[in-house]
This record gives C-alpha cells, structure tokens and sequence, in this order.
C-alpha cells in the first residue's frame, strides 16, 4: 500500500464534515490494505506511528532540508520500518544517525507525504475523535459490531492491534483480547454533575469518594514486578520507586490497581498538582525525598488471576479493601450524609468528590454517567491556539491567551475566548519561551501556534457570542494551570462549553 493512499485519505477525513462520511473513506481504504500493512496504516491515520511517539521536534524536521521526490513511491511498509529503526535509535552519540534516517525517509517523500511525515512525528494528527471514527471504520469494514472492536482496543491501548485482529480473525478474535497484567489499558472517566444531589438521585446505590487533585496512575504487578503508568498510558516505573516498592509489599501475588496519586504537606494537605507531575520526569533522588508521592487507590481491575473489569463497583471495592487497605481514597459506601463527605473534602483542600454507581463495570476508556464528578467550580480543559504579547509589566512576554475547545468530529480546535488572568510570573515565563516551540506564524500582536497544549481554565460560566466561530464565549475566564499529562485529543470539546450555557439543564462542564 502507498503512503499516498493513506495521505490522500487523511486528507479526505478533514475535507468532510460528517461522521458517517469520514467512516466510509476509511472503512474503503482498511478494506483494500494487505495485512501487513494494515496495523501501519490504522497507526498512521490516528496519528501515532505504531512504535508510539518517536519523540522529534518540529524544528529539527525543518532543519533537514533535502528535495521532495517527484511522485509518491513510498510505501506504508517501509515508511513503518523506516520509523522503527528510528525509534530503536537511542542513546549517545544518536543524534546524528536519527538526523541521516530521517533525511533518507523524507528524500523519499513527495512534498505532500512530507507534511503529512512532519504532523505525524510531532503528533499533531493525533486526535481522540480520529479514533473513535476509526473504531467504526474497521467495525465496517471487517463487519463486526463495533463494541467489540472498542472493548479490544481498551484492553490494549492499542487500535492498530484491535484492527488486525478484527479484520483477519472476526468477533472471535477480537473476544480473545484479555486484561493482561503489565499491559496498560485505558482508564475510565468521568463526567461532571450540576450537584452532590443531582449525582445522587441519578444514580441510586452509591459510593462517594474524595476527588483527589492529583495525577491518575495505574499499578500493574506479576509476583514482584512492579509498573506504574500515567493516564495517557506512558510508563514512569523509575520515577516513582517509592510507589513500586509499596505495591510490590501488598498482601497479594498479581494485581492492577487504578488510583491517583501526589504528594503532601508536612501537615497533611494536598501539594500543588505541578509537584507532582514534576515527579513523572525525574530520578533525582533529593527530589524523590523532599516529595513522596503517596498512592490513594480508588478500583481494582485484576487479583490474584481473576479480571475484575466486567464486575460490578462494589466487588471490586470488595477486592480493593483487601488488598490496599491502607491506600483507599477516602470515602463510603452508600453514605447517610454525602454532603458529609464534600465537606469534609474540600475542607481537606481537595478538589469535591467522586460519586460512583456500585452496580456498573468497569468502562476502560469510556466517559460515561457511571462516575460523577462534583466539584464546586467549573473547569475546562481548552487548547492553545496563540498568544499575545503583553504590556506594561508584561512587556516582552507573551500573555493573554486564545483558547480553543476541541471539534467532536475532529476538525481543528474552535475557538472560545481568551485570558491572561491566573498567570504567575513562572507561567508567564515557560510560555513566553514554550508557545513558539509550536509556532505556525505571528503577526505583530500574536504568535499562533499549532495544537499542542492543554490548559486547564476556570470559568464562572459562558455565554452566547456573534463573535467566535463556535457561537459561545467563555465568562470570567483564568488560567489555573497548564495539563502536560494531557494531550489535545483530551480536551474538552465545543459541546462541553456549549452545555454550559445558561437554561441548559445539562450543566455539563
Ligand atoms: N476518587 C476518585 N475516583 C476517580 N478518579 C479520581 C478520584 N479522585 C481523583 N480522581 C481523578 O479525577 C479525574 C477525573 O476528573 P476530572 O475530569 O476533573 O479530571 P481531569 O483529569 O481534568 O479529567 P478527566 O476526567 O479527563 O480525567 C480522574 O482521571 C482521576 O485522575
């Protein structure tokens, strides 16, 4: 198959607006790819090479000048290997060796499939819609119920996994996709409540638990091998001994447990979020004592060889107990007073609590209504677009920020307001020299860049507006902080801020 096929369809999939229609061009191209190209192809179409991220930056693609090839003769498969060799290619002295692959790849490539090359490596076709159209996709085209395909990627992080088997071996296939331990999956998420009583009453027998202000992490152990992954499935094993080690001492031979972890005071309340994400990049011992990261464990998805994912909350509270006694997040099982436990949370300085169905599964991967989430501000998670140069006290750094939700059917990020309030003098400085890392052009008051970085806002509500292209604004808005631990693929979507809208009961955020 030729990379030109696969450009020419990504192309396609940005020129139609309807789900349906983007699931047709990729369900004809699945349907015509040879089998050992066809991972490749599903991987490149989603925006991530199957190898994951290959870790290049814009700047040094752009420094590698060499002239595009006349017509398109590269295909899938040697472009995937071209991409492995790369990403074996590690360590000191590896610079240059990296610098010739990629030259002889892109020499290979016409002008059109080294756009393409350039917005996969840097990750910029990475989108989470992309990928649920793909699920569909392959659902058609290996005409199989799309449920199965979603419950095989879940299980294994992995849809170009997911599609093989579904397209060479059918719903039996893609049944035989199991929990394995030491195999991240994808965890579940949440969707916000209007209020404590409004997640009660939609619910019926409950849990409520502390909503922790800290970074998701999920713990797989086989006898005494301990691994610990972030929310985006990335492994950070070495970063956190101390949680590896306190896992591998539970009264248990092999387990996943899913939880959130930070780190403290000396008195007790939570430290700022950025400490601890500081911690998922670091080794340095002095900095591993002066923040210990504490776990507080919330589900258990696997015990001693026994999948626990399709069992109801409350069994799996059952076997958490059991195993991590200790390290539960605070909470109760269908409480008298829930408003007791809000209270007591947030007078803890977290940020509101997690009310949970007893009766539901576990949904890898899924936001649904089985977990609500209650806080008592509205927070969303928006994209930068650009930002503009400040004044006054702000001269020479760039401040007020243009901010975008992201496109449900996977068009670019749509914008819904600026701000620069909420920015410290340490924020405005990492922009100042991160955003035109990103840069796609400037004109004297704005440098623009392309979608790369999560932000996460703090609103008083929105509103509607003739002036952005989405048709609402955001009110009040300030920055709370950056999210280096999401991608853009997780941001909120236009739909979230639009349920935000006075008079819309939803009161989603
Ligand atoms: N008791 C808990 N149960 C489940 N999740 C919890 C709990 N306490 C804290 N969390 C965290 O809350 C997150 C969900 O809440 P919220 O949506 O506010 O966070 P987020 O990271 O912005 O978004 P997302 O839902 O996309 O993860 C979980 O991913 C998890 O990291």
């Amino acid at each position: 198959m030729r990379l030109h096929d696969v450009v020419t369809a990504s192309a396609g999939l940005t020129a139609r607006r309807s789900r349906k229609a983007k699931v047709d061009v990729l369900a004809e191209l699945l349907t015509g790819a040879p089998a050992d190209e066809l991972a490749a192809a599903v991987a490149f179409l989603t925006g991530t090479p199957t190898q994951g991220r290959i870790g290049v930056g814009w700047r040094t693609l752009s420094q590698l000048r060499a002239a595009p090839a006349e017509s398109p003769r590269l295909t899938v498969g040697e472009v995937d290997s071209a991409l492995g060799e790369l990403a074996a290619t590690t360590g000191s002295g590896s610079a240059r060796r990296r610098s010739e692959l990629l030259r002889s790849l892109l020499s290979r490539a016409t002008a059109e499939e080294r756009d393409f090359l350039f917005r996969l490596l840097t990750g910029e076709l990475r989108q989470g819609a992309l990928e649920g159209v793909m699920v569909e996709a392959v659902a058609a085209a290996a005409d199989v119920p799309a449920d199965a395909v979603r419950r095989a990627f879940m299980l294994s992080g992995r849809l170009p996994a997911a599609a093989h088997a579904a397209m060479s071996g059918g719903t039996a296939a893609l049944e035989a996709f199991r929990i394995e331990v030491g195999r991240p999956l994808r965890p579940m998420l949440a969707s916000p409540a209007e209020s404590l009583a409004a997640a009660t009453a939609e619910l019926g027998a409950v849990a409520v638990e502390y909503k922790l202000d800290g970074a998701r992490i999920q713990v797989h152990r086989r006898d005494d091998d301990v691994r610990v992954y972030t929310r985006t499935l990335r492994e950070i094993t070495a970063y956190v001994t101390e949680l590896t080690d306190l896992v591998r001492g539970l009264p248990c031979r092999s387990v996943v447990l899913d939880g959130e972890t930070l780190a403290l005071t000396d008195d007790g309340r939570p430290r700022p979020f950025q400490e601890t994400m500081s911690r998922f990049g670091s080794t340095r011992a002095e900095q591993v004592r002066a923040l210990l990261l504490r776990p507080y464990f919330f589900d258990c998805l696997h015990l001693d060889g026994t999948d626990l994912l399709d069992a109801p909350l409350r069994e799996r509270r059952e076997a958490l107990r059991g195993v991590a006694g200790d390290h539960v997040v605070p909470g109760e099982q269908e409480p008298g007073d829930p408003a007791a436990i809000l209270a007591a949370s947030l007078e803890a300085g977290h940020e509101g609590v997690m009310v949970k169905d007893l009766d539901s599964p576990y949904a890898a991967g899924r936001r649904g209504r089985a977990w609500l989430k209650v806080k008592p501000v509205h927070t969303l998670d928006l994209v930068v677009l650009g930002a503009e140069w400040g004044h006054g006290r702000r001269r020479g750094y760039l401040s007020n920020l243009h901010l975008g939700a992201r496109d449900p059917d996977g068009g670019p990020p749509i914008m819904v307001g600026k701000t620069f309030k909420g920015l410290t003098d340490e924020l405005l400085a990492w922009q100042t020299a991160e955003l035109p890392r990103h840069e796609s052009r400037r004109d004297d008051w704005t440098v623009y860049v392309r979608p790369a970085l999560v932000v996460e806002i703090e609103l008083d509500g929105v509103q509607i507006s003739t002036r952005y292209p989405g048709g609402v604004a955001l009110r009040f808005a300030r920055v709370l902080r950056y999210r280096p631990d999401k991608e853009v693929a997780d941001a909120d979507t236009i739909d979230a801020v639009r349920a935000l809208l006075p008079g819309n009961d939803s009161g989603e955020a």
